[in-house]
Parts: structure tokens; C-alpha cells; sequence
């Protein structure tokens, strides 16, 4: 039988706590306290850019602390307190608590953002009946421009862009907000049917699971590709979803590359042969027809708060993207196979008073060949891809830092299930 929800007292004016997560205090969704204690990406963290090609960044909140993992008012806590503190929950947080599980959708029932945040970010606002929020998976072959439709329409570059296939390999979740609606978007890895390592076959676990969180689901296909049946997409991409099958909407994207009339066949073609609700045509690079594809999201969202303050646009943590800028220059610098050997993590982050942040990142690759190749000749090869992703890291922290880049080998670890998980393949990821 059904719990009967508990109604918090100073939160009543707002939502349903489940008993057990009044007990526990796990209000906040996807994680634990710990856990949410953790640099978020807000809004004016990062600047809108619009033409999905070059990273802009803008000033950072001064709003949010400058700590690693604890996110408190500056204006409330001084600096030296929260050093402290980030000290000492250092000691205490196990390797357990400084995973961020991406994968769940929070129970409506539950409260998603605890006291503290309500009171403070959402202003004592009486609940709003005709507030949407939801969740939204964009699903497609790798290359067809979802991270571009996904920038596009939380209006920031939440994911990087390269013109080469499977560049995202992590289900990324954006926040579009807005008075009247939360959209949450996760981003997906392109579906590939020829599963080579177990990092794809992750990958692709990845987007399903992505998919049994929306409430509904964009697919998006070339329009510069003979139309096609999109069968393969809807069963590695969205699984067995018989039982619920959300709202679909097929998305023919880059629109801008071929004719007007070939736009019209190939539409026809798509509402003819394919099961979805509704299918419309979009230049995710030039913003054509986005606000119509956010418009269709809209309607299918359920009714209900948002789940996230308002001016969170991301649930990962900072040194998430700094590791993601320095594989988008991996992409942009290196051919062939070598960026999909590699694996970057950051290793180190220290907020320093007096000196630059210091950041230590790893590139992991399978081979010592493509080490070599990482390196290059004295080292050059390395030195301009480190430049190229500094500036870019500077740019999204608003700060300078010292990056220190070194490249590794572990033969096969897109194989190595143990590995992928500590590195986020798992649907959990680093917070520290
Ligand atoms: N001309 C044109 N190019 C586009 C459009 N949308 C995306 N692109 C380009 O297509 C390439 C792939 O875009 P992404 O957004 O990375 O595609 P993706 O589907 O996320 O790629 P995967 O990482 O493989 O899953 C990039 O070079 C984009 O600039 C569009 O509307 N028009």
C-alpha cells in the first residue's frame, strides 16, 4: 500500500514529502545531502552562444561560493568557514558519497529541493498551477546534431559540439527554465547498432535510461540522409517502452542543407513510415524552428514545480566540464581514432587564495601509439592542445588557472566495466 504523505509544515504551501525521505532528509532528487553539496552550473555561469560552434562563457554568480563542494552564500558565510567545513567533509566523504547518480527521475511525491533551497531560491512564491515541468530525452544516430538542438534550447552550451560522430559519450541533463515551465533535457550518446567495447554498450544503457525518465522523447534524424526507418533508434535508444510509450516528436534536422522542396518529400516520407506524434523540420545551427520543437516539448509536459531551482542550468559538477573542454580540443585536434581512445579525467582541482587554481587532468588512451601521438614531437601536439583548453577552462571559470595535462596508458579500458564506472559510464559520476 501506498505511503500517505507527509506534509511538511513550512513546506506545505508547496509539495508532498514522502515519510522516508522526511526521515532521511533526501529530498533534494537524484542524490543525498552530501552529494548535493556541489558546484552547480547556473545560468549566468555560462553565456548563451548562438552558433553551437564557439565556447563562450560568462561571468560566474557571485551568488554561489567559490568552495570545491559546498554550495553556500558568500554573502552569508564567510570564506574561511567554508574552507574549513570543505576540510573537514573531505575527511568525511567516502568514495560512496562523491557519486552523483544521474540516472532517476524524482518520485513526484517527493519533495525535490529541501527547505533551505525553497526558501531561499524560490522566494516564498505560492505554487503555480500552471506550472510544467518534465523530463525530455533527445535520442538519435551519433551526428545528427543533438547536442546542437540541446544547446539550442536550454540556450547555453551545456554539451560540446565537433563535427565528428559520437562525440557525447555521457547522458548530459540541461535545464531550460523559465517562469511558466521547466524543461529538463538529457542529451544522449548517437545510437550505434555495432557495439565495439563495453563503453558503448554502456553508453547506450545510458540513453535508455534516459528515455524511461521522459515524459517525452525527441528524435532527431538528417535531413541531408535518405529518410529511413528509425526502428533501430527506437530500440537501442528508448527499449522496451510498450508498456508506457511516451509522446514522440521526429525532428529532421539540418534543414538548412538541402532544398525546400526535398524538405517537404522528406517530411512526407517520415509522417508516412515512422510511429511518431507529429515531425518537424529544424536548423538546430541557425535556431530554425527550435521554438517550435520547445513549443511541442511544452505541451506533452506534465503540470507540477520544478524540480531544480530556477537558475540551475546543470546537475554536473564543475570539473565535469572542465574534463568535457579538454576532450572537445582532444576532438578538434587529434583524427582518426585517436579521440575516441581517449578518456579524460580531472584528478586534481584546487581553489588556491594566492595563486591560480591549480588543475591536474589525465588523458587516459588504450595504446602507447596514441600516447605518442598525443605528445607529439617535444612535446608540441600536447602543449597546443593544453593552450587550446586552457583558455576555453578560463573562460568557463572566469578565472586563470594552471592546467596540467598528462597523458596515460591502460590498455583496453573502454572495456573494462570497473573502470567505465569509476570514470561515469555507470549513470554515476565524480561530484569532487
Ligand atoms: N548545417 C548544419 N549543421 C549542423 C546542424 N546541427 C548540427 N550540425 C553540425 O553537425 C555536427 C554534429 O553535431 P552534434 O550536435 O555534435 O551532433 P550529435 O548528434 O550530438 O553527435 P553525437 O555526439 O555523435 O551523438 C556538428 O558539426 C554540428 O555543427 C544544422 O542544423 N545544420
Amino acid at each position: 500500500m501506498a505511503a500517505t504523505p507527509h506534509v511538511s509544515p513550512t513546506l506545505s504551501r508547496y509539495k508532498f514529502f514522502s515519510p522516508s525521505a522526511v526521515e532521511n532528509r533526501n529530498f533534494y532528487p537524484h542524490q543525498n545531502i552530501d552529494s548535493r553539496r556541489r558546484r552547480r552550473l547556473t545560468k549566468s555561469h555560462l553565456q548563451a552562444h548562438n552558433n553551437g560552434t564557439v565556447i563562450s562563457y560568462g561571468p560566474r554568480t557571485t551568488e554561489l561560493a567559490s568552495s570545491k563542494k559546498l554550495w553556500i552564500r558568500q554573502t552569508e558565510v564567510e570564506q574561511s568557514q567554508i574552507e574549513n567545513e570543505e576540510e573537514e567533509e573531505e575527511e568525511d566523504m567516502s568514495d560512496e558519497a562523491s557519486l552523483l547518480s544521474l540516472s532517476m527521475k524524482p518520485d513526484r511525491n517527493m519533495a525535490l529541493l529541501d527547505d533551505y533551497e525553497m526558501e531561499e531560491e524560490l522566494g516564498h512564491t505560492p505554487p503555480d498551477t500552471n506550472h510544467r515541468s518534465g523530463y525530455v530525452a533527445v535520442v538519435g544516430m551519433p551526428n545528427v546534431g543533438k547536442s546542437t538542438l540541446s544547446n539550442q534550447m536550454i540556450g547555453q552550451k551545456i554539451s560540446i559540439v565537433t563535427d565528428k560522430p559520437q562525440t557525447t559519450r555521457h547522458r548530459i541533463l540541461g535545464i531550460c527554465s523559465t517562469p511558466d515551465y521547466q524543461m529538463i533535457l538529457y542529451d544522449t550518446p548517437g545510437v550505434i547498432e555495432k557495439k565495439m567495447h563495453r563503453l558503448d554498450t554502456m553508453m547506450m544503457k545510458n540513453v535508455r535510461d534516459a528515455a524511461i525518465n521522459a515524459d517525452c522523447v525527441v528524435i532527431l534524424v538528417d535531413a541531408c540522409k535518405t529518410p529511413a526507418n528509425i526502428d533501430q533508434v527506437l530500440k537501442e535508444g528508448l527499449g522496451d517502452l510498450e508498456k508506457k510509450r511516451p509522446p514522440m516528436l521526429l525532428v529532421m534536422n539540418k534543414k538548412d542543407l538541402i532544398k525546400p522542396g526535398e524538405i517537404a518529400k522528406k517530411l512526407q516520407w517520415y509522417e508516412n513510415f515512422t510511429d511518431v506524434d507529429e515531425v518537424m523540420p529544424v536548423s538546430a545551427k541557425y535556431g530554425h524552428g527550435v521554438e517550435d520543437v520547445k513549443e511541442w516539448i511544452l505541451s506533452k509536459l506534465p503540470f507540477g514545480p520544478p524540480y531544480y531551482p530556477k537558475d540551475i542550468v546543470s546537475e554536473h559538477p564543475e570539473r565535469f566540464f572542465v574534463a568535457e573542454i579538454v576532450r572537445e580540443k582532444i576532438f578538434m585536434q587529434y583524427r582518426n581514432e585517436v579521440p575516441y581512445a581517449c578518456q579524460v579525467n580531472v584528478l586534481s582541482y584546487k581553489t588556491r587564495p594566492a595563486a591560480k587554481d591549480f588543475i591536474q587532468v589525465e588523458v587516459v588512451v588504450d595504446k602507447n601509439s596514441q600516447k605518442i601521438i598525443l605528445i607529439g614531437k617535444e612535446g608540441k601536439a600536447l602543449k597546443t592542445l593544453a593552450t587550446a583548453a586552457r583558455l576555453d577552462i578560463e573562460d568557463f571559470l572566469q578565472k586563470k588557472v594552471f592546467l596540467e595535462v598528462e597523458v596515460r596508458v591502460k590498455e583496453n579500458w573502454r572495456q573494462d566495466e570497473g573502470l567505465l564506472k569509476y570514470y561515469g559510464y555507470g549513470g554515476q559520476i565524480r561530484a569532487m
